[in-house]
């Protein structure tokens, strides 16, 4: 028989740093043939457009017709058939899931007839905002919760961003314990203690600047995730519930902007937006005037980062930047602080 294709499912918060970690492993690939399939939450596929840099465009597949954990039949399984159908085989399939995907259901996908012959999940790598984390995101001060849980079993005090956290730890072969920069060492040994208590038996947890881990490490693992899914469900399910997934909690849209006249009023009035309407995630390409390369911007909760990528040759300077937050978001009062 023949061997299988290992899959590596990379997830992760919104803007924990995938798609910068997936940067450096193509870069360091060594000639191994890796396909890369991306799912992004929200129109315009920026994930794809910052990574055909780096690998051929062909072994790029993006997946835009929504979340891929809600997908699988439509979307992901006919992908991974077209993928196994190329003449040449890849070495690897890397698999990045949207920042508010459940691994769980894309994992077990791999166990569906016509895939599991083909393919194994070789493991599933969570990456992690470390800072994010630190700063109470996901959980805010867990003792005076947990006092609370225990003085009313009525509570619930799950949240929609600490269940989705909680579901991708608990996936977890591997966690990235990424931007270590931003963190001192105690913070970053609290942060990663907090994981180890939430992960799944004998899961590593591994700490790393912008993502940048030797691929022998992230790849080859071995796992088989999709035969154990039994010991991937975090706390919060039932052992027979369903993955339950409602991405109507969050929600997301494109803001079309003209030209702006300089970055540093920019990125004043981003740092503003976000903190005043709570947005999770904000990503985009920016033209900027007199300026012929195109200013990427990036934002993961307050932190802001812009830098110019590549002139914008013969496409349009058109400017547009994918606002994420907690559903509820008023696009008018955003669009009217980051435009002044
Ligand atoms: N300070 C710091 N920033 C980082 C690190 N890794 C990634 N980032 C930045 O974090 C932001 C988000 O990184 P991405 O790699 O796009 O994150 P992602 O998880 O792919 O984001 P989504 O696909 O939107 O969920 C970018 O501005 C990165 O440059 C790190 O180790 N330290």
């Amino acid at each position: 028989m023949p061997q299988k294709i290992p899959a590596t499912v990379i997830t992760g918060f919104l803007g924990s740093g995938k798609t910068t970690m997936i940067r450096h492993l193509l870069d360091n690939a060594n000639g191994r043939r890796i396909a890369l399939v991306i799912n992004e939450f929200g129109e315009t596929g920026v994930d794809g457009d910052l990574l055909k840099g780096c690998c051929g465009p062909e072994d790029i597949i993006e997946l835009s017709n929504g979340c891929i954990c809600c997908t699988v039949a439509d979307d992901f399984l006919p992908t991974m058939e077209k993928l196994l159908a190329r003449p040449e085989p890849f070495d690897h399939i890397v698999i990045e899931t949207s920042g508010l995907a459940l691994p769980q259901p894309l994992v077990r996908a791999f166990a569906w007839p016509g895939i599991s012959t083909r393919v194994t999940v070789d493991g599933v790598v969570t990456v992690v905002d470390g800072k994010a984390v630190a700063e109470g995101r996901f959980a805010e001060n867990e003792d005076a919760i947990e006092a609370q849980r225990q003085s009313d079993e009525s509570l619930d005090h799950e949240t929609p961003l600490s269940e989705l956290f909680e579901d991708q730890i608990a996936c977890a072969d591997m966690i990235v314990l990424n931007k270590t920069d931003l963190l001192g060492d105690a913070e970053a040994d609290d942060v990663a203690s907090r994981l180890q208590a939430e992960a799944r038996p004998g899961a590593r947890i591994l700490r790393a600047h912008k993502g940048a881990l030797p691929l022998d490490i992230l790849l080859g693992i071995n796992a088989a995730a999709e035969s154990d899914m039994a010991t991937r469900a975090a706390p919060h399910h039932d052992s027979e519930e369903e993955d339950h997934h409602d991405h109507d909690e969050f929600e997301s849209f494109v803001l079309d902007l003209p030209e702006v006249a300089d970055v540093a009023t920019l990125t004043a009035r981003l740092a503003d937006a976000i903190r005043a309407h709570d947005i999770l995630r904000l990503k985009g390409f920016v033209a900027v005037a007199g300026k012929p390369l195109r200013l990427t911007v990036q934002a993961a909760g307050p932190r802001i980062e812009t830098y110019f990528d590549r002139p914008w040759g013969t496409e349009s300077r058109a400017s547009r930047l994918v606002v994420i937050g907690e559903a509820g978001l008023d696009r008018a009062a955003i669009e009217q602080a980051i435009r002044g």
